[in-house]
């Protein structure tokens, strides 16, 4: 089987057991999640911090968001039509436009948005991880692309995916273009990179 083969039945078997889980877990988990991702080493404490609007079953960051200290703002990402991830501010009341795969975003020009260099911290949504930072995400490459310059330059953005344990794996095979995180959290553990813990 060749490793994108591998990585389509991998997707779609973790996405299957991410929709699965129970709504209780669910809501214990995104509270556990909060406390990890604040507890972070290299949690910024002023600047911009991306999040996401979990869809498909991903792990909420609603509590994260409310917990977030008041110098750190809450973005959230929108699609540029450069093939790269944009990012604006949102909190509950802003405005919201769907956007091409049916995911919220908020209701302003991508033009004039901040790029992935211009975060303080961007917290992934993955489909799945490995203990070592490495994470399969929906096969777009929007992250991947966003994050290239990741691969030459050195944190900030700091990285952080965000997943219920139920999504780690063994090991991820990786790609050449796959963007290596610091760390990955999720409601039982925070897994870092081996240069950071
Ligand atoms: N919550 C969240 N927001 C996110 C991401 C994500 O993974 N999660 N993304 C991470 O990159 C970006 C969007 N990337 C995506 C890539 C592919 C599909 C996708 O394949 N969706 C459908 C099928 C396509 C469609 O409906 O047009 C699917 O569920 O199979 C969705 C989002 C930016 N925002
Ligand atoms: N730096 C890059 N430059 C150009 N193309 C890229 C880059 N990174 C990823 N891609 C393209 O994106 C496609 C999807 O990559 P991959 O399967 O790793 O996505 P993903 O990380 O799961 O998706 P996402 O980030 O949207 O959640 C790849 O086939 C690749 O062609």
């Amino acid at each position: 089987m060749s490793s994108q083969t591998d990585r389509h039945a991998l997707r779609r078997g973790l996405r299957e057991r991410r929709r699965a889980l129970p709504a209780s877990t669910r809501i214990a988990a995104a509270e556990a999640l909060a406390d990890r991702l604040l507890a972070l080493p290299f949690l910024p404490t002023s600047g911009l911090v991306a999040g996401y609007w979990a869809m498909d079953g991903e792990i909420g960051l609603h509590a994260f968001q409310l917990r977030l200290p008041a110098p750190l703002t809450y973005c959230l990402p929108l699609l540029h039509d450069d093939g790269t991830l944009r990012f604006a501010p949102w909190k509950p009341g802003d405005a919201l436009v769907t956007n091409r795969y049916g995911i919220p975003e908020p209701d302003v020009a991508s033009a004039g948005a901040s790029k992935a260099g211009d975060m303080a911290l961007i917290v992934l949504p993955l489909v799945g991880f490995d203990a070592h930072g490495h994470r399969l995400g929906m096969g777009g490459g929007w992250y991947d692309r966003s994050l290239a310059f990741r691969q030459a330059q050195a944190a900030p953005p700091w990285l952080a995916g965000a997943g219920f344990d139920a999504q780690r794996v063994d090991a991820v095979a990786v790609e050449d273009w796959d963007v290596r995180l610091d760390a990955v959290c999720s409601e039982r553990a925070s897994y870092l990179a081996e240069d950071i813990a």
